[in-house]
């Protein structure tokens, strides 16, 4: 079993006096242990940080982009160790977890481009003896927090664009699935991107986070995880008044019109739904079928969701792997009987499998109300449930019903319909007829508690940078 270290100023070190151990989901076994740092280090990380900024945010652009792009180049040397890494601590599929290999890397290959593009600008003065000039420059040290079901695309779509900016970086990955991450700033380290620029703790997370959020050089949080705990580090930031992104909780409604390609719409809900066995913030967490269509869908999706094959996500025909633990089943529980207590039919699934780790049935309910928690609180798991309705106006009321915003998803041939409904949703990614829409140069993020800010695109650069206006009179 691999020992792992932390990467502080350049170095590999362990301070601690405990591990925290890193458990296979699909099996129950360990994988490796990590150290269990707290606010001592965390506390050297922010020195070392400041200091190498001095040197990374006035380095010239080009230079900055071409320590990306070596970085990306090793990632993509090392894809299938890194995929098989990451399924062994987080229990995807092997397919998937190197399809998010590639999705990572294409983040740090977008940064590496858009790292020499952070334009500035001049402003026509109002009077003859000025030059109004704007630019835009790193906002200083950034505190990283991820989650634990994307373990490389979560940091790159943060840690790339910090970099790309001339920011340097505390990042604390997740302490479910830090090997990833302790990979990933290995190769940073093997691009040759210079000591302090990136520093990567395990450990006590709320200890360690709580003197990056306390520390006024520390000058951008960017956090994602659940709704609860970016509430919590709202608070904490507000006292350095720092930059803040937060990617939070998401309830995805998925709306199929009677006009839908039936077929695809099935197959959408499915790739959507149980992509990394239902834990994704973007995963539908609810169907909206228009009524005259209903039957049909659901006997279409039931037929396909009993093909599904689940297992160990190290074999190469798993569809759909483990959850990440139990607590995670034991909500699947909660959530399936609050459901069928109010009113739900059971449909397929709906229980745990009789095997090591922490599996649970791809599972399909109909007949459900707005009362039950599946259809307001996020569900991160594989359960589908499906509701009808009639109108344009009483689905868009129902999916606008969230305290959540991320993403939202409709199928529908009608032009007009589709242009309609897009602009009635109050989410801030909108799929049409399209059941993936996540890429590194759009931007990502959402509306109401799934957070503010962007990440992907220009609006993802922008989150890392200051803006200076510098008025010149000559
Ligand atoms: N919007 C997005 O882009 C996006 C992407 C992935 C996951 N998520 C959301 O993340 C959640 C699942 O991830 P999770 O279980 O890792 O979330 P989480 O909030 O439990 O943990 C996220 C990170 O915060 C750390 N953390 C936890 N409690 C903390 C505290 N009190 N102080 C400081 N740090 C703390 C964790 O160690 C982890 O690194 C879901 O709600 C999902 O929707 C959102
Ligand atoms: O879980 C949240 C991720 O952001 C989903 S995606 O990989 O970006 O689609």
């Amino acid at each position: 079993m691999e020992v792992y270290k932390n990467y502080i100023n350049g170095q590999w070190i362990d301070h601690s006096k405990e591990q925290i151990d890193v458990i296979n989901p699909a099996t129950g076994e360990k994988v490796g242990h990590v150290p269990r740092h707290g606010k001592t280090e965390a506390t050297i990380t922010v020195e070392h940080a400041h200091q190498a900024l001095k040197t990374w945010k006035f380095m010239n652009a080009k230079q900055r982009s071409a320590y990306l792009y070596q970085w990306h180049t090793l990632i993509k040397r090392d894809a299938e160790q890194l995929a098989r890494t990451m399924t062994l601590e987080q229990g995807k599929p092997i397919q998937e977890a190197l399809a998010e290999i590639h999705y990572a890397n294409s983040y740090v290959l977008w940064y590496a481009e858009e790292a020499k593009r952070l334009y500035g600008q001049t402003i026509p003065a109002s009077v003859d003896d000025k030059k109004l000039i704007v630019q835009y420059e790193a906002v200083g040290v950034v505190a990283a927090i991820t989650p634990w079901n994307f373990p490389a695309a979560m940091i790159t779509r943060k840690v790339a664009p910090a970099l790309a900016a001339g920011c340097t970086v505390l990042l604390k990955p997740s302490e479910l699935t830090p090997l990833t991450a302790l990979k990933l700033v290995e190769l940073a380290d093997e691009a040759g991107i210079p000591k302090g620029v990136i520093n990567v703790l395990t450990g006590t997370s709320r200890e360690i986070v709580k003197v990056w959020t306390d520390d006024a050089r520390v000058r951008k949080l960017t956090f994602t995880g659940s709704t609860a705990v970016g509430k919590t580090l709202m608070r904490d930031i507000a006292q350095t008044v720092k930059k803040v992104s937060l990617e939070l909780g998401g309830h995805a409604p998925f709306i199929i019109f009677d006009d839908a390609q039936l077929e695809k719409a099935v197959e959408g809900v499915v790739q959507s739904k149980f992509r990394n066995a239902g834990q994704t913030c973007i995963c539908t967490n609810r169907v909206y079928v228009q009524h005259t269509i209903a039957e049909k869908f659901t006997n279409l999706l039931r037929e396909r969701i009993e093909q599904l094959k689940v297992g160990n996500g190290l074999e190469s025909d798993t569809e759909v792997g483990p959850l990440i633990n139990q607590s995670a089943i034991d909500w699947m529980q909660h959530q399936l009987e609050d459901a069928l207590e109010k009113g739900a039919q059971l449909v397929t699934g709906g229980k745990t499998m009789q095997r090591e780790g922490f599996y649970y049935a791809p599972t399909l309910l109909i007949h459900t109300d707005d009362t039950m928690s599946c259809m307001t609180e996020e569900t991160f798991g594989p359960i589908i449930p499906v509701a009808t309705f009639e109108t344009m106006d009483e689905v868009v009321e129902k999916a606008n019903d969230s305290i959540y915003g991320l993403a939202a998803y409709v199928y529908t041939q009608n032009l007009s319909q589709a242009i309609t409904i897009s602009d009635r949703l109050e989410y801030g990614i909108v799929g049409l007829n399209d059941s993936q829409p996540s890429t590194a140069q759009a931007p990502f993020g959402g509306f109401k508690e799934s957070g503010m800010g962007r990440e992907g695109g220009k609006e993802g650069l922008m989150e890392y940078v200051e803006t200076k206006y510098i008025s010149l009179q000559y």
